[in-house]
């Protein structure tokens, strides 16, 4: 009978732990660190797939690296889970990307364990090498150790990193984690390659046909035969790309393999004099049967029921912006064949996997290529199509200059759908859409547009895909919308125009996107204490209604603008405008509510506009403080 398994992971507080165990132990302790994500995951939600594809690793580089001395660095960091119970964090496990919780990526603020934060794809070769070049120049810090995942080397970045680390041949350790899964499958010959690479070794494929084809031939032409299996067994496999760019490629590798993977490392370690990739295979959602056999491999999950899968996902209010953004594309795109979607790696989370489910030849999932993607969609544009570049608000950020560069300055009409624009909530500070509208409307011959309700966006997709006269955004929040009624079809509106929503006099409400609902609310609040209040919906940051803004400063004692991004947004341009038109004059008090100038940690949307001072009653007070009534008061 086996001896009842002492437990392992309860040995662990740091990876200095795991430096005194049996190789056994470590394997041992692999599958309780597995358990214990799983029954964390199932209480908080997060990215369940991607953390237990690399939970064997996770322990196997801790147990061989010198960590923290030794810089290990997460690509994305969303499969950093293991690696936070590992290292001192296993008692906050269960507050992952909740307020005041864990953050469900890595965080350097967060733990010496996590040396470089992370988020957004593909920076983790950079980093490490970052802190390869700093220790070679005298620093105290150790090895550099990059694990990237086959969807995040292929971004454009990764390259980049790769290129320099072969070419200053620093000691540098890369781990391709590759389980053949970006968000939704792998694109890209990139990911063809990979699989070619991580199916068999060359050297091993080659054996096994001359092997086959030997056994079949008669006694005298085996002996041929057996001449060509030398040459084919004695062939040296050819480089892989990892190799000609300068690298020792060791691989594939069982990255669920304890053995292997410590023999790997430590031999790598022991050896390694420049660059180091080490291909693992693994498998998302590894050792959780309801994730393995998923379309998805649970990348990111709700609350679950650990015995069944089943996730605790709460029936929708209404539809949300990414499902009518969806679906609007797709009826736009059977009225007009020029109409294309394009996605960087998330057809799924932009909704453009609807229209590319009825229309593949019409949608291009270019992989994590956010810079490719928008001058892609510039080249379509430049050709006479009509590309919908679907890219989350903080994602587009990786493509900025080919906006300004490609799009912008030579005035073509890509139209840039932007998703989770405004604070996301669980995902946190690098997931926040914050600063679209600041970095676009800097930019000659951009339109913006941001709507207020799910109605509107139909109408501004609707704008959208009439504008062809230069570049055009529209951006819309992560989640539910408000569950107005919808409109059979959009309607193209005026651009540069806004809308009265009601008519008031003492205070102006000028809401841009889909706060909306606030100022409404901030309105009520208001006129509960006697107040006549007008709701305007801007519509647009640029061009701006200059006629509304005029109308509202001359006609009212306050204006309040308000939106879901940064400083220097929507307000500023009105700011903008009122300052060059002489009319900050002090005869209407203005003030412009937006994000604070701090990154918010994740928490509830709810809370983090709480926190942003954003929230209804914050719009009121704001009003009551600007006509000089005592807030106190207000609050009573
Ligand atoms: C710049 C950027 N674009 C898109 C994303 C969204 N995203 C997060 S994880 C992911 C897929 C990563 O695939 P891979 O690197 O293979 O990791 P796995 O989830 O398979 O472990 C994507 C597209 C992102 N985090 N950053
Ligand atoms: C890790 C990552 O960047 C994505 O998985 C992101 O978390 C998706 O965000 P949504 O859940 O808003 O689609
Ligand atoms: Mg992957």
């Amino acid at each position: 009978m086996d001896r009842p398994h002492t437990p392992i992971l309860d040995q662990v507080t740091y990876p200095s732990d795991l430096r005194r165990m049996s190789d056994a132990d470590l394997a041992q302790c692999a599958d309780e660190l597995r358990a214990e994500v799983i029954s964390a995951v199932s209480e908080t939600g997060g990215h369940l797939g991607s953390s237990l594809g690399v939970v064997e690793l996770s322990v196997a580089i801790h147990a061989v690296f010198n960590t923290p001395y030794d810089k290990l660095v997460w690509d994305v960091g969303h499969q950093c889970y293991p690696h936070k119970v590992l290292t001192g964090r296993r008692d906050r496990i269960r507050t992952l990307r909740q307020k005041d919780g864990l953050s469900g990526f890595t965080k350097r603020a967060e733990s010496e364990y996590d040396p470089f934060g992370a988020a957004h794809s593909s920076t983790s070769i950079s980093a490490a090498l970052g802190f390869a070049a700093a220790r070679d120049l005298g620093e105290a810090t150790g090895d550099g150790i990059a694990v990237i995942g086959d969807g995040s080397i292929s971004a454009g970045m990764a390259y980049e990193a790769l290129n320099n680390a072969g070419d200053l041949g620093a000691r540098l350790f890369v781990i391709l984690n590759d389980n053949e899964m970006s968000i939704a499958p792998p694109v890209g010959a990139m990911s063809t390659y990979l699989s070619n690479l991580s199916s068999k070794s060359p050297l091993a494929t080659l054996k096994e046909i001359a092997d086959g084809v030997a056994s079949h031939l008669p006694e005298p032409l085996r002996h041929g035969a057996d001449r060509a299996r030398e040459l084919v067994t004695g062939h040296q496999p050819s480089a892989t790309l990892f190799e000609h760019l300068g690298f020792t490629y060791i691989g594939p590798i069982d990255g669920h393999n304890m053995d292997e993977l410590l023999t790997t490392l430590r031999a790598a370690k022991a050896r390694a004099t420049g660059p180091v990739l080490i291909h693992a295979v693994t498998v998302k959602g590894k050792g959780y049967s309801p994730a393995e056999l998923s379309d998805d491999c649970y990348h990111g999950v709700a609350k679950f029921d650990v015995a069944t899968g089943v996730q605790a996902k709460s029936a929708p209010n209404a539809p949300s912006y990414t499902g009518v953004f969806g679906k609007t594309l797709l009826s736009m795109a059977e009225q007009d064949n020029r109409i294309v979607g394009v996605t960087a790696a998330m057809p799924g989370g932009t909704g453009i996997a609807t229209l590319q489910k009825a229309m593949p030849k019409r949608v291009f999932d270019v992989g994590i290529a956010e810079q490719h993607a928008v001058t892609f969609s510039a080249g379509m544009a430049a050709g006479g199509l009509k590309p919908f570049c679907a890219i989350y608000s903080s994602f587009l950020q990786r493509g900025y200059d080919q906006i300004v560069h490609d799009v912008a300055l030579q005035n073509l009409p890509v139209r840039f759908m932007i998703d989770r624009a405004g604070l996301v909530g669980a995902d946190g500070p690098t997931h926040a859409g914050a600063f679209d509208v600041s970095y676009l409307c800097g930019l000659p011959n951009m339109t913006v547009m941001a709507c207020a309700d799910e109605a509107e966006l139909v109408h501004m997709m609707a704008t959208a895909a009439a504008h062809d006269s230069g570049p055009i955004a529209l951006r819309y929040p992560r989640g539910e919308g408000t569950g107005v009624e919808m409109p059979e079809s959009g309607e193209v509106l005026e651009i540069g125009k806004g809308r009265i929503i009601q008519e008031g006099r003492e205070v102006a409400l000028l809401s841009f996107g889909a706060h909306l609902e606030e100022a409404k609310d901030a309105a009520t609040a208001l006129e509960a204490r006697g107040l006549s209040v007008t709701v305007a919906d801007a519509r647009f940051a640029k061009p701006l209604d200059t006629a509304l803004i005029d109308r509202l400063i001359n006609d009212h004692s306050v204006l309040i603008t308000v939106e879901q991004g940064a400083m220097l947004g929507f307000g500023g341009m009105v700011l903008h405008h009122l300052a060059a038109s002489g009319q900050l004059d002090g005869r209407c008090a203005v003030r412009c509510l937006h994000l604070p100038d701090r990154f918010i940690d994740q928490a509830s949307p709810a809370d983090m506009y709480a926190d942003a001072g954003l929230t209804a009653q914050d719009i009121a007070h704001q009003a009551l403080e600007a006509l000089g009534v005592e807030v106190l008061t207000a609050r009573a």
